[in-house]
């Protein structure tokens, strides 16, 4: 019996020092995460401080029973608190959230640091393996099709149906003297219209219905996304199939049908389009960069397809990616702009100043280089989407040990999480963060900023492709609007309820007011 007792202790003191020996470079209550290590043997808290978790498990399960808000304001209480980057561990993988511009820096620009984070993973099931989520030769290859499409001139002819798409949006508040519009309701319609417009060459005005089922599922995508950082127990993509999965398919299949009935369309308008252009095209023509037709970014992999280069499954891949790319982030950019606008009566006016001196009163002549002359709303977007990024959040994933330039030594695995909102909130880099003012902008008050410390779109080889084709979709329909109206405020800043997404969302019905100018 004495020897039992002895023989249980022997082998519990065996367990307690390996457990020790192993909780040196695993964090075993974090289900063995491994450890961050310095390259000097100081102690890692005294470059990346970690927070206190709210069980023993580490920072497990800090997230668990928050709401989307909860989860968003969660970040920026720690950025708050820890005051730089910090280190927590979460079910079985270190996470390295960034706030300052040194290592977003070296984040963006390390091109082993291509692999992103594992959250994108609990997106695939809406947005499956497209450029935003997939890695290594299949991204590049996708990348090096797509890029093209966003040539000068084929942004050229996408400015006419901005323009298209913002008279029809005018047009509708015309009769009224004043009208209260809910930016939260019309911007996604207008935002998902002109991608369908612009990239997929599909009309939507047929198809209304249909795009708001989308958009509105497309939410819960973002409500199920949400639910998964939260919980770790769904972190596996097993654990989500068998317990998550079966309540989210019927959004998701609304959100596949409705990227499947797209290209079912395209296809049938491409094919009629070709044999027209082969109809009548010079021998030295590109048709995918010709200046009198329009080419839809969809009709390129169309054409890969042809060739042998994608297939169906990969065209959707690709369709779902874009949609989503460009819709949400520029709904979330148009409506905080819009209401900044209205919030900011002498800056809206400096605005409308700056378009009536330098935009022709017949906006059918409105083009690239006209856009360019705004260097006021240039900056007043800049200011706006530094206050509220449409993407909160990027992350990529260590692939093999990985040295910081501070001495961190990050092992593979590890999750580095960029928090672009607390980075454009940091205030050693931005005076007064919180207060909205365009002339941060200016070259003279950007000269002495670190250039990560503002990175709206990304930045290195996996920044956003849409940078361009963004800026003048919100230029475009805000000149439309200034033209015609004068914003006044409903919603106010303080008001604001941010969570958690994809996107940054908004849980409040943001609106402003629209009253025609005499
Ligand atoms: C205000 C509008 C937009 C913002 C703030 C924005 C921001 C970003 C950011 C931060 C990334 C990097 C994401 C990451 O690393 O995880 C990104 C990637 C991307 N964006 Fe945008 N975006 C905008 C609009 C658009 C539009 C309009 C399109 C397409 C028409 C687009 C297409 C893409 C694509 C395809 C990627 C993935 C690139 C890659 O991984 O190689 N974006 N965007």
């Amino acid at each position: 019996m004495v020897c039992g007792w002895c023989i249980a202790t022997v082998l519990l003191s065996i367990l307690i020092y390996w457990l020790i020996k192993i909780n040196e470079n695993y964090n075993i209550l974090a289900f063995f995460a491994r450890r961050v290590h310095t390259k000097d043997g100081r102690p890692v808290e005294s470059i990346a401080p970690t927070p206190k978790g709210k069980t023993i498990f580490a920072n497990c399960f800090d997230l668990y029973g928050k709401d989307a808000a909860g989860v968003f304001q969660h970040s920026r209480h720690l950025a708050k608190e820890m005051g730089t980057n910090y280190l927590s561990y979460s079910l079985g993988t270190a996470m390295y959230m960034i706030i300052e511009p040194e290592i977003v820096e070296f984040v963006l620009t390390n091109p082993q640091l291509i692999t992103k984070g594992m959250v994108y993973n609990f997106m695939k099931s809406a947005l499956r393996t497209g450029l935003l989520t997939s890695t290594g030769k299949k991204w590049h290859t996708r990348r090096k099709m797509i890029t093209h499409t966003f040539h000068f001139n084929i942004l050229e002819q996408f400015e006419e149906i901005f323009k298209a798409e913002s008279q029809k949006f005018v047009d509708k508040f015309k009769d009224q003297s004043e009208s209260v519009i809910s930016l939260t309701d019309l911007i996604p319609r207008f935002t998902l219209n002109s991608i369908c417009e612009t990239a997929m060459g599909v009309n939507l005005d047929e198809m209304t219905e249909e795009g708001d089922r989308y958009r509105e599922s497309f939410k819960l995508v973002e409500q199920c996304f949400v639910k998964r950082i939260k919980n770790p127990l769904q972190y596996s993509d097993t654990m989500y199939k068998l317990f998550g999965a079966k309540y989210d398919a019927h959004f998701l299949k609304v959100v596949h049908d409705f990227s499947s009935n797209i290209i079912a369309k395209r296809r049938i308008l491409l094919e009629k389009e070709l044999q027209e252009r082969r109809d009548d095209q010079l021998p030295d023509d590109d048709i995918y960069i010709n200046k009198k037709r329009r080419f839809a970014m969809l009709d390129t992999l169309i054409c890969a397809e042809k060739d042998g280069l994608i297939d169906h499954e990969g065209i959707c891949e690709e369709v779902d990616t874009l949609m989503f790319a460009g819709y949400d982030t520029t709904s979330m950019g148009l409506t905080f702009n819009l209401m900044n606008l209205s919030l900011h009566e002498d800056m809206q006016e400096m605005c409308y100043q700056e378009i009536s001196e330098n935009i022709d009163d017949d906006l059918s002549k409105l083009d690239i280089n006209q856009l360019s002359k705004l260097k006021y709303m240039d900056r007043f977007i800049k200011e706006t989407i530094r206050m509220y990024p449409s993407a909160p959040v990027m992350g990529r994933q260590t692939t093999s040990e990985t040295e910081l330039p501070n001495g961190l030594i990050l092992p593979p695995g590890t999750q580095c999480v960029i928090h672009v909102y607390d980075l454009h909130r940091n205030p050693k880099y931005w005076n007064a963060p919180e207060q909205f003012d365009p002339d941060r902008f200016l070259p003279e008050n950007s000269m002495d900023r670190h250039n990560f410390a503002y990175v709206p779109f990304s930045a290195g080889q996996r920044n956003c492709m849409g940078q361009k084709y963004a800026m003048l979709e919100i230029k475009t329909l805000l000149i439309y609007i200034l033209k015609q109206f004068k914003i006044l405020p409903i919603t106010k800043a303080e008001d604001l309820i941010l969570h958690s997404g994809i996107t940054l969302c908004v849980k409040n019905d943001v609106k402003v007011k629209f009253v025609v100018r005499k």
